[in-house]
């Protein structure tokens, strides 16, 4: 009996000589062997393979392939053989240590009478596993890394669907889910809104539970959760917050500070001003503003009632306030008893781009206001002081010593956060910053418009499904007469047009006067079916507000702005968007695309785009999937030709008129 002992591994892979020699006999000793019906493949083999050796040189190292490996492949023998011993298998555990697994183990081989052996099988000879081959695991996916640190709440947001709609029932108990009362439902439909939009179908019931407990004014004992929107732009987001503010503010008694609306303009306050006049309208619910357009003291005059008492509970005249962050901020510290203890509502419109202002860090100071602080008690004993008006959560900031113990416990904030958006911001510092309640997000998006959550987290926001865009790519020194090329041979009219500055607005006006001009009069002196006009930060408040009355009332075609009115401005007829320059981000260009398709009617967004920033452009819509959504209009010189006359001269007169 001879024992070869097993060679270590060679993985080399090249042959050497003693491997050459074997394998040349191995071959030779398959071609003598008589054909084998059954048995085990790999131990007729081993043995057959161990009579050969024992004629090699015993000195010889025997390569690795040679050695005899148990596999675990079925055996196919109906009885156990006798001759033979159970092979020992090493066991060993996987790294993870959860599974158990059998390793084989290399034997001695041990040499038997070829006469004895078995019949070798015919079997293919077991081959040696292969194991991979060390790799870097794969990069994580962009939706990976776009759920990463995102806030759990958003993770879970409830998705609504865009064209979900709702039937207001005119009148009768029944509000047919709406959560609305008879009242609130008659005047909604007064207003001609004759169903819920699917931002309010999902965000009414939640704000106005059926429980009347839970619809309270103050919810010391169970504060409610905060809640966050993020829906297409003109999908009725204002009155998803005003009718429910609305339906629970005109349960009070007593005037007191309830609901702030904070917005980044004084146009979107003054327009949402308007929404609550209409939906609150006979519900005895006093409304102010303040954006600084008139005097600080006027303000103070219209918002709070006593200036010279010192009242622990404030004094207001107003239970809804609609303000920019910076004129609240004015009031917050320089206006006596204007106090936001009694908010049950806070709301922040076009949140993402008021976080984005940091003006004199009003969140903290407002929020800061909206809870109790933990220090001195507000007033010191001594002053006049009104229990009564003092919210719960603040009472412990009292001098009283004889307020019973169940009052003066510690109790959260009845403020309930609303924020919205149609570009709501993911990042988690900003939302940690708002310190939320428990929040709920929903999101609106078309159906089977993707994974909506990561829509968010990845910046690729819902257009409303009613719009149609259009890029135009031109020669910088062409733009403005695309520009005429669209309103005079496409119709581009009743537009906003959206240029990089106050200064571009001014200049593109200029032009389109002289070029209006001399096509009137080179075309027989028409009058001319289109105006256009300038509105940018440049104008007086009133100004800007008969200016876009005017556009309201269709006496100008084309009002010429900068980004001050990209956002939030509702105006119905609105049938095109022009960004004469490129907006500068994909936020940007969200909203402004989104002042027009609003409320389920069509529009038409256009880009006019130069040659040099056509890459930039288009990168910037394909990172979010949108590019395909963006048809390439082409206009040649011979689209251009009738127009061009009457822009030579144009161009002349702007150059004369700027020199001047
Ligand atoms: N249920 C409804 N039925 C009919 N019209 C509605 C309804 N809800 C809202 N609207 C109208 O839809 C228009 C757009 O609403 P709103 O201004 O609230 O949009 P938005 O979502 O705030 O848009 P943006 O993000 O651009 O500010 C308004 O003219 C509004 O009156």
């Amino acid at each position: 009996m001879v024992v070869v002992a097993a060679a270590p591994a060679d993985n080399s892979g090249e042959k050497t000589k003693a491997k050459q020699r074997y394998l040349k006999r191995k071959k030779q000793r398959r071609k003598n062997k008589p054909k084998a019906v059954t048995g085990a493949a790999s131990e007729s083999e081993d043995e057959g393979d161990a009579g050969v050796v024992s004629d090699a040189d015993p000195t010889e190292e025997r390569p690795v392939d040679d050695v005899p490996i148990e596999t675990d492949i079925p055996q196919t023998e109906d009885k156990p053989r006798k001759d033979k011993r159970p092979k020992k298998r090493q066991k060993v555990v996987d790294e993870d240590g959860d599974v158990e697994m059998e390793r084989p183990e290399v034997q001695d081989v041990t040499v038997v009478d070829p006469e004895l052996a078995p019949p070798a099988a015919s079997a293919p000879l077991p081959t040696l596993p292969s194991f991979p081959l060390p790799a870097l695991p794969d990069a994580p996916s962009k939706t990976e890394l776009a759920l990463q640190g995102l806030d759990q709440a958003l993770v879970g947001a409830e998705l609504v669907d865009a064209a979900g709609l709702l039937p207001i029932p005119p009148d009768g108990e029944d509000d047919g889910g709406t959560g609305l009362s008879a009242k609130t439902r008659k005047q909604l439909i007064d207003l001609g809104i004759v169903e819920l939009f699917a931002v309010q179908t999902s965000l009414l019931p939640f704000l106005l539970p059926g429980n009347p407990l839970q619809r309270s004014l103050y919810l010391p004992f169970d504060p409610p959760r905060d809640v966050c929107v993020s829906a297409p732009t003109g999908s009725g987001k204002t009155l998803a917050y005003v009718v429910p503010i609305v339906e629970i503010l005109s349960t009070r008694i007593v005037t007191r500070l309830r609901a702030l609306v904070v917005l980044p303009t004084r146009d979107l306050v003054t327009q949402v001003r308007e929404t609550f006049d209409a939906v609150g309208k006979g519900r005895g619910l006093k409304i102010g503003t303040a954006t600084g357009q008139h005097s600080f003291s006027h303000e103070q005059s219209q918002l709070i009632a006593d200036k010279m008492t010192h009242l622990a509970g404030g004094s207001s005249k107003v239970d809804i306030l609609i303000c920019t962050p910076g004129r609240l901020i004015d009031h917050l510290t320089g206006t006596p008893n204007f106090s936001l203890q009694h908010l049950r509502f806070l709301v922040i419109d076009e949140a993402d781009r008021l976080l984005a202002q940091s003006f004199q860090d009003w969140l903290v100071q407002v929020l800061a206001a909206t809870r109790p602080s933990t220090g001195e008690p507000s007033v010191p004993a001594g002053f006049p002081q009104y229990h009564d008006a003092v919210a719960p959560a603040f009472r412990t900031l009292l001098s009283y010593a004889d307020i019973p113990s169940f009052v003066a416990e510690r109790k959260e904030s009845s403020c309930q956060k609303l924020l919205f958006s149609a570009t709501l911001t993911r990042d988690p510092g900003k939302l940690a910053a708002l310190e939320l309640r428990n929040p709920k997000y929903f999101v609106v998006q078309e159906k089977n418009d993707g994974p909506g959550v990561l829509d968010v987290a990845m910046d690729k926001f819902t257009m409303p499904a009613t719009l149609t865009e259009h890029m135009l790519v031109c020669e910088p020194s062409l733009k403005p007469l695309a520009f005429f090329y669209l309103v005079y041979e496409r119709a581009v009219t009743n537009a906003l047009v959206f240029t990089k500055s106050a200064e571009s607005t001014a200049r593109l006006v200029r032009l389109f006067d002289f070029f209006d001009t001399a096509r009137r009069i080179g075309i027989g002196g028409e009058p001319s079916a289109v105006t256009a006009h300038a509105y940018s930060s440049d104008l007086s408040a009133s100004e800007r507000k008969s200016i876009l009355d005017k556009f309201r009332a269709r006496e100008i075609q084309i009002l010429v702005c900068s980004d001050l009115i990209s956002r939030g401005i509702d105006i119905s007829h609105v049938s095109h968007v022009v960004s004469y320059d490129v907006p500068v981000d994909m936020r940007k260009y969200v909203h402004r695309v989104g002042r027009t398709a609003r409320a389920g009617r069509a529009g038409d967004a256009w880009t006019l785009v130069e040659e040099q920033e056509a890459r930039y452009f288009k990168t910037m819509l394909k990172q979010v999937d949108h590019l395909d959504k963006v048809r390439r209009v082409k206009v040649g010189e011979k689209d251009l030709a009738p127009l061009a006359v009457y822009y030579e001269g144009a161009l002349g007169q702007l150059k004369d008129s700027y020199a001047r």
